[in-house]
């Protein structure tokens, strides 16, 4: 396994891309599905925009920096990686409030169709803040959650259903939904289509246009590499952009900003998706995150990643038969990730921590491993598999130490 590994990184085509990443050689990074690595252009790139734009051209920079233009401009960058144009795609605020926006928008213009259609259908086990974001608009009366299993999806697609909410790779098991099959069953129901890629962008194909996707949401910290919070997307299909309307009507998505009139008018097209003030440091980091991801191009990033899960899910249940694997077998259903239950995972994952192999843990009994193509070697897949082997036949991960809970992982 070891010397298959070697051989795939010798043979890798990606191998260079981790040369650009700040990664201690001696740490196995399968954590880039919870926060990415850090590009080594970030903290000159944030230097730059602190000292000289921020420092020197102060708020001149708005113009002459293009920070005014920044959501659209990484909305652009972000476009192809997701199978959009480049003007459906804006940076703004976190994916918590990208779809509080969104599904708000979806309930209205189903309203303005002459539609009574309020019910949001998704999920349980969803990634909890997409499901609190719809019970929030529930407690408003503006929207009723209606809950179903992968299953049984499509025939729950009734006539009350006003809007398909679904996250398109599972945070916790990484089974990746057909995206193009449930919009289509979603729209010959009525409804419309919101989709989740905070675990797909940058890692699995995703095409948006081609499924004739109507919203989508994503993460900039994850497979993109923008920074701790760093800010999320938010896709509106051409044909719905002059029709939204989102209640979050901030100065920034207005048509004319500074006019400074009392009225608003939303802007035209996806901007109209702004509220306040872009984060330029946050968006500026994030820039050279989407940047890098861009050079590399989707079409291998996606090869690399399968490759990669693939080797580990494969010399996982060779060398560590009594962890379950519950990612899909097939690669082509599964996101860029492994999940594994154990009833001792979270001690397990400490342990491995303590070796500087980083998963995560998610509860209640699953160890996690993210494979970010741009830096992760196959050497670490299989020093995730040969650390877990020796401390499962050491019993090492008993330690006092490792059952110790509180942190955030
Ligand atoms: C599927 C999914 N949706 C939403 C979020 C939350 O995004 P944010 O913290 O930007 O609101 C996450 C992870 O944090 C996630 O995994
Ligand atoms: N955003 C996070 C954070 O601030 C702390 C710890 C984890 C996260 C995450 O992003 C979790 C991630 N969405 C997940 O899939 O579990």
């Amino acid at each position: 396994m070891i010397e298959q590994a070697a051989n795939l990184d010798a043979a890798d085509p990606l191998a260079k891309w981790r040369g650009e990443f700040l990664l201690d050689d001696a740490i196995a990074y399968l954590d880039g599905n919870s926060l990415g690595a850090l590009p080594k252009a970030t903290p000159d790139r944030i230097a730059e925009v602190v000292r000289r734009e921020w420092g020197e051209d102060l708020i001149s920079s708005w113009n002459t920096a293009g920070w005014i233009n920044l959501p659209q401009r990484l909305g652009a960058k972000i476009a192809p990686l997701v199978g959009a144009k480049s003007d459906e795609v804006i940076a703004a605020d976190s994916v918590s409030v990208n779809l509080f926006k969104l599904i708000s928008a979806a309930l209205k213009l189903q309203s303005q169709n002459g539609q009574r259609r309020k019910v949001v259908l998704s999920e349980p086990g969803n990634f909890p803040t997409d499901l609190y974001m719809i019970e929030g608009l529930e407690s408003q009366g503006l929207a009723e959650q209606r809950l179903a299993d992968r299953g049984d999806i499509e025939s729950a697609l009734g006539d009350d259903v006003a809007l398909l909410m679904l996250t398109h790779v599972h945070y916790k098991s990484g089974e990746m939904f057909d995206m193009a099959r449930l919009t289509k069953a979603a729209h010959d129901a009525g409804a419309l289509v919101l989709w989740d890629l905070s675990h797909s962008a940058g890692a699995v194909p995703v095409d948006l246009n081609g499924a004739g996707a109507d919203f989508a949401v994503g993460c900039g910290y994850k497979y993109l590499n923008g920074g701790p919070g760093a800010p999320a997307f938010a896709y509106v299909a051409q044909r719905h952009q002059s029709g939204i309307e989102q209640p979050l009507s901030g100065w920034m998505g207005h048509a004319k900003p500074f006019d400074f009139t009392d009225e608003y008018a939303p802007a035209p097209g996806v901007d109209r998706l702004l509220c306040g003030t872009p984060p330029i440091l946050s968006m500026s980091a994030m820039e050279v995150g989407v940047d890098l991801m861009a050079s590399i191009g989707i079409a291998p990033l996606v090869e690399k990643s399968s490759g990669l899960s693939e080797f580990t899910r494969a010399a996982m249940a060779e060398h560590i038969p009594e962890l379950e694997c519950i990612s899909p077998a097939d690669p082509a259903v599964r996101g860029s990730q492994l999940s594994f239950r154990h009833e001792n995972a979270y001690e397990l994952c400490q342990a491995l921590i303590a070796r500087k192999v980083i998963g995560d843990f998610r509860a209640p009994d699953v160890l996690r491993v993210g494979f970010a193509p741009a830096y992760v070697r196959y050497a670490d897949c299989a020093r995730l598999v040969s650390e877990l082997r020796d401390m499962l036949d050491s019993g090492e991960w008993r330690k006092a130490e490792y059952a110790e809970r509180g942190a955030v992982t």
